[in-house]
């Protein structure tokens, strides 16, 4: 079974639903979901990991760069839409306090100043958690910013649609499962890893980014997290184009083992939008098998 960043009505729940209806497990938090997976719960988890307007979800990128890995198998790119959703009979005017999910709060901010610029905004669970507190007629919460279909499922009525501050914002979900072989290579594929960069040396940055530069693998994303030991230190948290069985990406990746303190590999499947790198053929099994056997002795020289 398949778990999901809950509970029925996220925006995370629409994603999963763009390409499984069989029956899925919610969870209240990131965390809990994919802690999920790594305790056999759940065989893979959905969950937001970033947003065009927003960018990072933290606590995804987090949990993910850190604890018992995890594989990345699949994405999915959303496009969001927010209502101002409230108990029946409620008027705008009547809002004074509106619970949401963070990243939603963000995303309207521009509109909540402009039409109840003195409603107070909470930031919580998810969009759906908060239409379903609201739905409480004892809820000290007027109104959740949520999506149409989280309005609907927990009894609430829309009293302004379409709120965001962006009509175009997409949000980007990954299915993310114990550790396993990655998909196979579709040829519109990327890879997602976590460099973590030796103590404070200059030039680090430019030589992680020279991995890839260097062998034309273009980069989707990259994010400094903090590793959470003390102020400055960080770790990257990266999206490039390609498979690890293209030999650029391999290179990268072994490029990056002999720079970096650590790398954690978090997968490489099909990106969601089809689009293919400029980029060479991908390894045969016999090229992958020997560049991999390779790469382990570089990793673990003293098995
Ligand atoms: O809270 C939700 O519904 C989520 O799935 C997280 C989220 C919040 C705002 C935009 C996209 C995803």
């Amino acid at each position: 079974m398949l778990g999901y960043f809950g509970p029925a009505g996220t925006f995370t729940h629409q994603a999963l639903l763009t390409f499984s209806t069989d029956p899925a497990m919610p969870f209240a938090t990131v965390g809990e979901a994919l802690d999920a997976v790594r305790e056999g719960v759940v065989e893979a988890a959905l969950v937001p990991i970033e947003n065009s307007v927003e960018g990072g979800v933290t606590v995804t990128l987090d949990t993910l760069a850190s604890g018992r890995p995890l594989t990345i198998v699949r994405e999915v790119l959303l496009p969001v839409q927010f209502n101002l959703c409230a108990r029946p009979g409620t008027r705008l005017e009547d809002v004074r306090r509106v619970l949401t999910h963070p990243h939603a709060a963000a995303q309207c901010r521009g509109w909540m100043h402009e039409f109840l610029p003195a409603a107070r905004i909470t930031g919580g669970g998810s969009t759906a958690a908060a239409a379903e507190e609201v739905s409480d007629p004892s809820s000290k919460y007027d109104a959740a910013i949520c999506a149409q279909v989280a309005g609907d499922l927990y009894g609430l009525e829309p009293v302004a649609t379409g709120i965001a501050d962006n009509a175009d914002a997409v949000t980007r979900f990954v299915l993310a499962s114990r550790p396993t072989e990655p998909p196979a290579r579709s040829g519109a594929d990327k890879t997602t890893l976590v460099a973590y960069m030796r103590a404070d040396r200059s030039g680090a940055l430019l030589e992680i980014l020279e991995q890839f530069s260097s062998r034309g693998v273009n980069l989707s994303r990259i994010e400094s997290r903090p590793t959470k030991t003390g102020l400055g230190n960080y770790c990257f948290s990266i999206d490039a184009e390609g498979h690890l069985r293209d030999p650029r990406v391999a290179e990268a990746m072994l490029g990056l083992h002999r720079i970096c303190a650590d790398v954690v590999f978090l997968g490489s499947y099909p990106r969601a939008d089809g689009v293919r790198p400029a980029i060479a053929d991908g390894f045969t099994d016999e090229e992958f098998a020997a560049a991999r056997a390779w790469y382990a002795s570089l990793i673990h020289p003293e098995d």
